[in-house]
Formats: structure tokens, sequence, C-alpha cells
């Protein structure tokens, strides 16, 4: 027995390949590319490959990037000043700063900073709260990807239990807004719940995201359950998932692995994200 592997690099290259379709077929309408522009600042080595793989991945599809790699020292205004600039670009139609910044930085002013219209992290109050409302409106790409992930096992996800172990503005709250808009009965847990065996073990979908290696283990999967993985902490040079991958496999129905489970899900729906931003600001 053990369950399905739901194989996110795969499911990831077939929605790569319909994007890179649909940028191409923009290209002949409009003559442009939709653009898509990342902040970094400081050396975090984890967030230099993500934003390398970003960099990677609008290549592939055909959307024009720029990556700003920004000192450590970067002040709170010398980044304020890049995204303003980059709100007023015409050829740029989406902006991520990449979290976490260093400490001296304000996260919550610099989102807010960016223009809503050009998020395609959705991480923007104004993002979060059209998600909040059922309004239309980006959303982020780690939330987004689970939830197609979950619907290629083709579950249900209407009417059932799922719990999201996590409550961060990233993936922990949008992930759960999204469940509930699908209509499952969700719950949210994080380091403050009483007894999460409890919970977990009722799951008919769980996702987690805590950052906390190897924390769900497979007595506290239900069987036959949907397991979504977003954990990605490297342990002794390892990449490794807040689920125990070996024992929740025998229990659970499905599970994403890690890597090639969420992670290059996120970068595809950024991708999308970015696409939709370029529709959107050229009013096609
Ligand atoms: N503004 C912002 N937006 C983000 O979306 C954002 C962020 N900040 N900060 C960090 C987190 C994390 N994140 C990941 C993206 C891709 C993989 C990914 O591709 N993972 C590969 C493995 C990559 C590797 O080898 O390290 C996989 O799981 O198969 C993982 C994690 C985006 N984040
Ligand atoms: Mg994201």
């Amino acid at each position: 027995m053990g369950a399905q592997i739901i194989d996110g690099k795969a499911i990831s290259s077939a929605i790569r390949q319909q994007i890179k379709q649909q940028v191409m077929e923009l290209q002949q309408k409009t003559g442009k590319s939709p653009g898509l522009a990342v902040v970094l600042v400081g050396e975090d080595p984890a967030s230099q490959i993500y934003v390398r793989n970003k960099e990677k991945a609008c290549q592939e599809v055909g959307i024009y990037s720029e990556v700003y790699r920004l000192p450590q020292e970067t002040s709170q205004q010398q980044l304020l000043d890049l995204v303003h600039q980059l709100n007023e670009r015409q050829e740029i139609n989406g902006i991520l700063v990449q979290l976490p910044l260093p400490d001296h930085l304000d996260e919550m002013t610099v989102l807010r900073d960016i223009s809503p219209d050009k998020d395609v992290d959705g991480f923007h109050a104004v993002n979060a709260g059209k998600l909040l409302n059922g309004e239309k409106g980006f959303v982020p790409c780690t939330p987004k990807g689970i939830i197609t992930l979950i619907k290629s096992t083709n579950v249900d996800i209407k009417g059932k239990d799922a719990v999201v172990v996590g409550r961060s503005n990233i993936v922990g709250k949008p992930v759960s807004i999204l469940l509930l808009n699908e209509n499952a009965t969700v719950t949210i847990c994080h380091s403050k719940t009483a007894d999460l065996k409890s919970h977990t073990q009722r799951a008919d979908i769980l996702v987690v995201a805590t950052g906390k290696p190897n924390l769900i283990t497979g007595d506290m999967v239900k069987p036959g359950s949907v397991v979504i993985d977003v954990g990605t902490t490297r342990v002794e040079g390892k990449l490794t998932g807040d689920v125990h991958f070996a024992s929740a496999k025998e229990v659970a129905g499905w599970i994403t692995p890690v890597p090639g489970g969420v992670g290059p899900m996120t970068i595809t729906m950024l991708l999308q994200n970015t696409v939709e931003a370029a529709v959107s600001q050229w009013k096609l």
C-alpha cells in the first residue's frame, strides 16, 4: 500500500506549457511581454536560490524579468524608492519583494507601498482583504498552488474536514480562506494548539506550513487523506518537509513530496499571476 504521490513538478510543467503559449499569444497581439521585477535584499542563501529559480522560470515561459540584488545594509527609504519606481514603470507588470527582509527593514510598510495592481505575491493588505471578502484580486502563490495540487487528486474539497497547521500571512491564513471558499470545514492549528494530533487525525485534507521539519508523523495522519507539505527546511544539507514522509506515506491516500511538491507550484503560480497582471493592466 502507500499513498499516491502528487507530482508538483509534473503538474507545474504542464501549467508552464500553457503559460508559455498564453505569453506567445499576448506577444503576437500586443508586441509586448509580461514583465516581473524581483527584489532581493541581503545574502540569505535560500532566498538566492528561490530568486534564481524564479528568474529561470520567467525565461522558460517568455516573461521579461528584472532582478534587483540590493546589499544587506539597504535603507528602508532606498527600498521604498525602488518600489515606487517599479510601480511607475510600464514594462513591469508584477513586483515581488523577496521575504524575509533583513531585520532593520519593515516588511508591512514595504508591502503596502507596492501597487496592489502589481502585487503578484498577493501580500498587500488590499489583496488580502479582497481574498477575505471573496472579491477578485491576486491570490498568494503558495496557497493558490496548494489548491491546484489538491484538485489534481480529484478529491472533492466540498464538505471535507480540512486542517491547516500554521497561521502565517503568507500560507496558513490565505490557504485556510481558499479552502473555506471551496466549502471545506476548516480548522487552523498553530504552536499553541493544545492537542495537535487530535485535530490532524481527523483531517481529510491536511496542509502543513510550520517550518518545523518532520512535525507530522504517520500516526497523526488520517488513513486515505490528502497531505500537503509546505515545509522546505535544509537539515544537514537535505531539503526536509514538515511531514515525516516515510511514515505519512504509508497512511495517507495522496501526499506531496519535498522537494518536487509545493515549491515548484509556488513559482508556477507566480508566473500565472504575472500574466494576469499584464492582461489586466493592458485592459485585454
Ligand atoms: N515575496 C516572497 N514570495 C514568495 O513566494 C516567497 C518569499 N517571498 N520568500 C520565501 C518563500 C519560499 N518560496 C519558495 C519558492 C520555491 C521553492 C522551490 O522551488 N522549492 C523546490 C526546491 C528548491 C531548492 O532546491 O531549494 C522544491 O520544493 O522542489 C521553495 C520555496 C517562495 N517564497
Ligand atoms: Mg508566494
